[in-house]
């Protein structure tokens, strides 16, 4: 693209906003002079030679093909053919006709215009012959110019010099004139001055004059008040000098005032000076005693020193005597691992005796504990015959409902049993019976051999049978002796003591209540109904519950606290359906697990510690509803204990190891549960609980009825889960 100065060069418009000045014309014939030099000379022929004599326009040339086309088709051709070509050749020759004027008419504007060059060229070359003319002028104009300012210059000079002239004239002549002027002032001046001089010169005169009577003035004034000073002086002299009189009067005063102070404080002091040396004599008569008391207290030392040293040298004889005990200690110590170490080796032996004991008490005991009355109601006759062992070594229980004194205690023998008439007195005799007196610690005397069985791997289980309210429950977890708490404290205190015999043991717990034949979990923490179901491993004897918390316990105060929730749980169960404690059965299930690193002896026992529900009649209860169903259920699970006991002493009685008697655990859940504690390997101790009230007498036989007939029973000869 072109820039704009490029192309405004040769516009038209910038052709005619161009002054027609003399400058743009030369420039333009300098350049249009310049192109000249340029061009070759054919050119500038050509430019002279007029373009319709200089062109040589040359015929269409389509004219000859046509002819000789013509004569070719003629022969070759078929006619119609060639009226066709005739056609076209018409229409052609017009196409071609119409070209021709077409072209002659562009031939006459070609000529047109190389005739408008032509003029152009013409006038270019006037132009230029223009411009070399005015160049000339130019310079002609200059040369005239250069004369002009010369001339112009020598006339400037001139007058430049004759101006000087003039000039230097004028100056000189103002310079005169100003110099005289310049005197005259100054000498009229002088002559002012020289007056004023003379008058001011009289003036200083005058004033000099006023000066010094002003000084004689000043002076006298001076003297007046010197004189007048002086005097006021002397007057201030005499003021001063008075009131110094005065002031050495007041000191003087003052000196007798204070020396009259200074002597009476002088005196008192000589006092106290006095009283001082009173003091002194006392305080060296203190010195000189205590001087005789640090001589005693030191004959004292001297005589204590000599005690030290008595006592260094017995402390000397005592040390070698501790030397010698600590050697006899020490051998104590040795003899006493050794002795440990032979009940290590006897342990075995001591387990067996106490089995053997236990055998021979009794692998079903039954003890019988009556209740203490806490009203005034009537009472039955309850007689221990003074708690003597009869021929079968059994304690008797003989028991009537015929009224007795409310004396408070059953000691006492009516001779009832001696009377066969009385149908309302009974005798029974079990393993112990405690009277109404008994406590919880006395009761667990006879249990604590069984306790020891247990941790020696047998299984153990210990029931509280009786009617609602006799006791049952204080009797198994009265919180800190019932036997549930004094179990635990028995086993952690004997495995303590195991421990220096080399075993060592894990306690594991459970707590289960059987309702309505369902099994709860007294430890669970939600209260979700998981399902529980009792499973055997008859080979090992051992007995799980599926779903049911296990508590690893490792300590006494650990046991308890369990305890206390199961019954805390216990409690909160039976709030919600009535008072379900009485009508449900609780199992404390403790599983012991020992072994004794020095013989590698294993031992694994399960205790079960059972409170029964209350075994009363339904005939009695008069039940309805839900606690007819309770009571069916309850009464269904303790026949059925009942008649487990009864088939195990029938397998008994066969003589026979092998067991061949069906033994019906299964009728229950409880006897379920129970069945390698009940049967086989295991001991079993039933409390029978009765209450004193007569109004309970027919419950209470009952139970008792019950309590013989688990008596009656032996179990086959145990072994322990020892490995
Ligand atoms: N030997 C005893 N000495 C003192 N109080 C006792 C004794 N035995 C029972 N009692 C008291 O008698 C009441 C009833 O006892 P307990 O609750 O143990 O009976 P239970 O047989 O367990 O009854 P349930 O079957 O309803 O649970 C309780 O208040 C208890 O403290």
């Amino acid at each position: 693209m072109s820039t704009p100065s490029e192309f405004d060069e040769f516009s038209p418009t910038s052709r005619v906003e161009t002054p027609p000045n003399i400058l743009g014309n030369v420039n333009s014939s300098i350049l249009n002079s310049s192109i000249g030099l340029a061009r070759t000379s054919s050119e500038r022929d050509k430019e002279a030679t007029p373009p319709n004599k200089r062109m040589k326009i040359s015929e269409p040339e389509e004219e000859r093909p046509l002819s000789t086309s013509r004569t070719h088709y003629s022969t070759n051709i078929h006619t119609t053919e060639r009226y066709h070509n005739n056609q076209t050749l018409e229409s052609k020759r017009r196409h071609r006709s119409e070209l021709n004027s077409k072209i002659s008419t562009l031939k006459t504007k070609i000529q047109e215009e190389e005739l408008q060059n032509y003029q152009f060229s013409q006038k270019l070359m006037q132009l230029r012959k223009q411009l070399a003319m005015t160049k000339d002028q130019i310079a002609e104009l200059g040369d005239c110019e250069e004369m002009s300012l010369k001339s112009l210059k020598t006339k400037y000079e001139i007058q430049t010099k004759e101006l000087k002239l003039k000039h230097e004239h004028k100056l000189n002549a103002l310079k005169e004139e100003t110099s005289t002027k310049a005197k005259e002032i100054i000498d009229e001046n002088n002559s002012k001055f020289v007056i004023q001089r003379m008058e001011l010169v009289s003036v200083k005169e005058d004033l000099i004059k006023q000066i010094k009577l002003q000084q004689q003035e000043l002076r006298s004034k001076l003297i007046k008040l010197k004189e007048d000073h002086s005097k006021t002086l002397n007057q201030r002299k005499l003021a001063v000098e008075e009131s110094i009189e005065q002031l050495k009067n007041e000191i003087k005063q003052i000196d007798e005032e204070t020396n009259v102070k200074l002597n009476v404080d002088i005196i008192s002091e000589q006092e106290k000076l006095k009283s001082l040396t009173t003091e002194n004599t006392r305080l060296d008569s203190i010195y000189k005693q205590l001087q005789v008391k640090h001589s005693n207290k030191e004959s004292e030392i001297t005589l204590l020193l000599d005690t030290i040293e008595s006592k260094q040298k017995t402390i000397q004889t005592m040390k070698l005597s501790f030397e010698v005990k600590s050697q006899e200690v020490k051998n104590y110590l040795q003899q006493t691992e050794e002795i440990h170490a032979r009940l290590a080796l006897e342990e075995p032996k001591r387990r067996l005796l106490h089995n053997k004991l236990q055998e021979i008490k009794g692998n079903i005991r039954v003890y019988c504990r009556v209740r203490p009355s806490s009203t005034d109601e009537k009472l039955a006759s309850l007689d221990i015959p003074d708690g003597e062992l009869n021929d079968v070594a059994k304690q008797e229980l003989v028991i009537s409902k015929e009224d007795q004194d409310h004396t408070g205690t059953y000691s006492n023998s009516y001779g009832l049993v001696n009377n066969p008439s009385n149908a309302n007195c009974y005798k029974f005799s079990f393993d112990k019976i405690f009277p109404s007196d008994s406590s919880n610690e006395n009761i667990f005397e006879e249990l604590s051999q069984l306790i020891q069985s247990s941790l020696d791997g047998f299984n153990v289980c210990v029931f509280a049978y009786g009617q609602t309210g006799s006791g049952k429950t204080y009797t198994m977890s009265n919180p800190g002796n019932g036997m549930i708490p004094l179990s635990l404290n028995k086993i952690f205190e004997d495995i303590t003591e195991l421990e220096s015999k080399g075993w060592k043991y894990s306690v594991e717990g459970q707590v289960i209540e059987i309702y309505n034949e369902n099994i709860v979990d007294l430890l669970a923490t939600n209260t979700g109904a998981a399902k529980h179901e009792i499973k055997h491993d008859d080979n090992e004897c051992k007995t799980t519950i599926t779903n049911t918390t296990t508590i690893s316990i490792e300590s006494q105060s650990q046991a308890e606290s369990i305890l206390e929730r199961a019954i805390k749980n216990r409690s909160t169960a039976s709030t919600k359906a009535n008072d379900r404690s009485s009508r449900s059965h609780s199992v404390f299930i403790l599983r012991l697990r020992g072994e004794n690193v020095s013989n590698g002896l294993k031992s694994e026992g399960t205790l079960n510690l059972v409170d029964l529900a209350g075994s009363e009649r339904l005939a009695t209860s008069q039940a309805k509803g839900d606690r007819l169903k309770e009571t069916q259920a309850i009464n269904k699970s303790l026949s059925c204990l009942g008649d487990v006991i009864f088939a195990l002493s029938q397998q008994q009685s066969s003589h026979s190891s092998i067991s061949t008697q069906h033994i019906p655990y299964r009728n229950s859940k409880l006897t379920y549960l129970l069945k390698h504690s009940l049967g086989g390997n295991s001991k079993t101790l039933m409390f029978v609980n009765i209450s004193p009230l007569q109004k309970n007498f027919n419950e209470t036989v009952n139970s008792l009825r019950f309590a013989t007939k688990v008596n009656s029973t032996k179990l086959p000869t145990s072994k322990p889960n020892s490995k």
